[in-house]
């Protein structure tokens, strides 16, 4: 069909002949290859000041080709101040990128190393544009959290997740997902790297600061979930 995703037909080597010429064209694409040894330090850099209400998560869905879970953005509850950014950026969503297989997923690599998976904070200037649909439109719109996952023995944050995963086996599957707090998802250390790009999936828009912790996360092997009746 005509809609992106990530196979042989329809991956993102096509995306650039599926309406997205940008991904070709592109002067800032995501993601990229970060070099430890190239990244310069900037003393203008401020910590990363994340101010999360718990209250303000919405919902969990199968997006067809991610989960998400989708925050109440009308009003500053959830905000990231700090970094590079100018104003505050209000949290949307969190969503996921995962591999077939524990040795990829992530779509940022650190010196040629890739992670089990990625998780994406996506927040947008609610302080310049009135709406989303603008932010997402403008070089400085967006501002996304990068946090690399590895794969463990036990992450209880990510058991909320894994455990909703039960009722959402179809693309477009919702449910409620109250009192979650993503910094449950996050690591100790906040430390980052940070460069203009775009978003990793069509409409690849490039509006993204990025903000890539440098410590990872460890996450739930999914596979550790046996399903009743499987020896
Ligand atoms: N992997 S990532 O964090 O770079 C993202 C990809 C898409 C994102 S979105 O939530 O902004 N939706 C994009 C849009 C939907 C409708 C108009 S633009 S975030
Ligand atoms: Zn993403």
């Amino acid at each position: 069909g005509c809609s992106w995703g990530y196979g042989p037909k329809n991956g993102p080597d096509h995306w650039h002949e599926m309406g997205f010429p940008i991904a070709k064209e592109g002067a800032r694409q995501s993601p990229i290859e970060i070099k430890s040894q190239e990244a310069k330090y900037d003393c203008n850099l401020k910590p990363l000041n994340l101010s999360y209400d718990p209250a303000s998560s919405k919902s969990i869905s199968n997006t067809g080709v991610s989960i998400q879970v989708d925050f109440d953005d009308c009003s500053d509850r959830s905000v990231l101040t700090g970094g590079p950014l100018c104003g505050k950026y209000r949290l949307r969503q969190f969503h996921f990128h995962w591999g077939a297989c524990d040795g990829h997923g992530s779509e940022h690599v650190i010196d040629g190393k890739n992670f089990a998976g990625e998780l994406h904070l996506v927040h947008w200037n609610a302080e310049k544009y009135s709406c989303f649909g603008d932010a997402v439109k403008a070089p400085d719109g967006l501002a996304v959290i990068a946090v690399f996952l590895k794969v463990c023995d036990s992450n209880p944050a990510l058991q909320k997740i894994v455990c909703s995963l039960e009722c959402l086996k179809s693309k477009d599957s919702k449910s409620e997902f109250k009192d979650f707090s993503p910094c449950s998802l996050l690591p100790s250390c906040l430390q980052y790297y940070t460069y203009l790009g775009s978003l990793t999936t069509p409409p690849l828009c490039e509006s993204v600061i990025w903000l890539v912790l440098k410590e990872p996360v460890t996450k739930q092997p999914l596979d550790c979930y046996r399903i009743p009746g499987s020896s």
